[in-house]
C-alpha cells in the first residue's frame, strides 16, 4: 500500500499493491493495518456503498454535520474527478480543497476524514463509485454545499464533459459558503 499525502495532510491518497498474472489481478482494497499505518486513523469503518452514475452526473459536495462520516472511496469501474473540502470551522485550511482522479484502471484510493465535504463528477461514459464510511448515513444531518460556490472555487475538470454537470435536485439548492455549517 503506498500512501501519498495531498495539499490537505488529512486528506490520504492510497494505493494498493496490485498483483497482475496471466488470470487478472489481485489487490487488497482495504486492510485495517495497512489503512491505519498509512493515515493514523483507526476509525472502524460500518457502512459500505456503491452507486454507479452516468457521464456528467456531479454528486457533492456531501457531509453530516452531526455523525461525520470518514470516507474510503475508490473507483472500480470508469472515471471521476473526486474532491474533498475541509468543513473545520479552527482548520487553518477551512475552506481548502484537494481533487483526485479515481479510476478502475489507476485503482487508487482517497481517504477523506470526518469534518470534510465530499463530491464528485463523472468523467468517462459511466462509473462505479464504492465506498467505506465511519459513520452510518443520518440524512437529518446531512447538509450539501454547492458544487460551485465561489468561494471554495473548485477546479472542476468541466472541459472533459460533454454536457453541463447533472445534479441532483437536492445538490442543485445546496447551501452556499455564506450559510453553511461548519464543524466546531
Ligand atoms: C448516501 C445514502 C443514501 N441513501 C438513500 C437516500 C436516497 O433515497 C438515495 C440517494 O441518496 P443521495 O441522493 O443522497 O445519494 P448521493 O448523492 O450519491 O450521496 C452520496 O454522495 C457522495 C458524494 C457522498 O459523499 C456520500 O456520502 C453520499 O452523500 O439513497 C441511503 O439509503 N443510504 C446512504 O448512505
Amino acid at each position: 500500500m503506498k500512501a501519498t499525502a495531498t495539499r490537505l495532510p488529512e486528506v490520504v491518497i492510497l494505493e494498493p499493491r496490485v498483483f497482475g498474472d496471466e488470470r487478472g489481478f489481485f489487490m487488497e482494497s482495504f486492510n485495517a493495518a495497512s489503512f491505519q499505518e498509512a493515515t493514523g486513523v483507526a476509525l472502524p469503518f460500518v457502512q459500505d456503498n456503491h452507486s454507479r452514475s452516468a457521464h456528467g452526473v456531479l454528486r457533492g459536495l456531501h457531509y453530516q454535520i452531526r455523525n461525520p462520516q470518514g470516507k474510503l472511496v475508490r473507483v472500480t469501474s470508469g472515471r471521476v474527478f473526486d474532491v474533498a473540502v475541509d468543513m473545520r470551522r479552527s482548520s487553518p485550511r477551512v475552506g481548502q480543497w484537494v481533487g483526485v482522479e479515481l479510476s478502475a484502471d489507476n485503482k487508487r484510493q482517497l481517504w477523506v476524514p470526518p469534518g470534510f465535504a465530499h463530491g464528485f463528477v463523472v468523467l468517462s461514459d459511466s462509473a462505479d463509485f464504492l465506498y467505506k464510511t465511519t459513520d452510518y448515513y443520518a440524512p437529518q444531518h446531512e447538509r450539501a454545499l454547492a458544487w460551485n460556490d465561489p468561494h471554495v472555487n473548485v477546479e472542476w475538470p468541466l472541459s472533459e464533459l460533454r454536457q453541463a454537470p447533472a445534479l441532483s435536485a437536492k445538490d442543485a439548492a445546496a447551501a452556499r459558503w455564506d450559510s453553511a455549517e461548519f464543524f466546531d
